[in-house]
């Protein structure tokens, strides 16, 4: 039984983390959100991860403990290899993922569903700076990060025909969780139905 890949991109300050942390209270049946293992410091605001060195996310890469991983922002990213356990037991699974690596997900995961997660790009600076995560000069790189990733993404996925749902988080956080939650309950029934059709054909 295979389950369903979930990849979240969108800006850093898009909401990514904050529709996950939501979703995790009241997540449909079935499905799981990947914890991420970053190079970033431990007690970081925001996210909950598993904080390692450079050294450690290096060693447990090359021994193939991450299902995949990707570098942006001065940092390492890592997805354990437990997703493809999930997927194997046909969850549905979610991952804040990264727009540089999308092409590279579906390639690994051909039945991926994007999540492009969008904010109107005025909100975008100001919710940085309410973050207090990063530093004013780290912001405006991550800004600027942003604009040369947008567009390119688009005709990225475009091109390659890869289905993305773009989801925008510009207004209350609690709407885009309302949303986002339906949709997950719509993949959920869509692959339990095929799965049915499937075993009855
Ligand atoms: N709908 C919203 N309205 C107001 N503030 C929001 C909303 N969604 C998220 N925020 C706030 O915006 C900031 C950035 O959100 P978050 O950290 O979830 O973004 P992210 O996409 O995970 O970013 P990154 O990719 O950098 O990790 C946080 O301080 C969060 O509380
Ligand atoms: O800009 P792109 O490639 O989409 O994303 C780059 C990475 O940066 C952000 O992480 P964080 O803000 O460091 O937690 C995203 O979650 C992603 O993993």
């Amino acid at each position: 039984m295979a389950g369903k890949l979930v990849y979240m991109v969108g800006p850093s300050g898009s909401g990514k983390d904050s529709l996950l942390q939501a979703l995790a209270n009241d997540l449909p049946h079935d499905c799981v959100i990947m914890k991420r293992v970053i190079t970033r410091p431990e007690n970081s605001p925001g996210e909950v991860a598993d904080s390692v060195s450079m050294q450690s996310f290096e060693q447990i890469e090359a021994q193939g403990g991450f299902a995949m991983s990707w570098r942006a922002n001065g940092l390492a990213y890592g997805i354990p290899k437990d997703l493809d356990r999930h997927l194997g037991e046909g969850k549905t699974v979610l991952v804040n993922g990264s727009r540089s690596y999308c092409t590279h997900v579906s390639q690994l995961y051909p039945d991926v569903i994007i999540v492009l997660v969008a904010v109107r790009p005025e909100l975008l600076r100001q919710r940085l700076i309410n973050r207090g995560r990063e530093s004013l000069q780290e912001i405006t790189l991550r800004l600027e990060r942003n604009r040369c990733l947008e567009q390119v993404l688009h005709n990225k996925l475009a091109l390659r025909q890869i289905s993305f749902f773009l989801l925008d988080n510009s207004g209350d956080l609690s709407l885009a969780v309302e949303q986002l939650r339906d949709k997950l309950e719509t993949w959920c029934n869509a692959r339990i139905q095929s799965e049915k059709s499937t075993f009855l054909s």
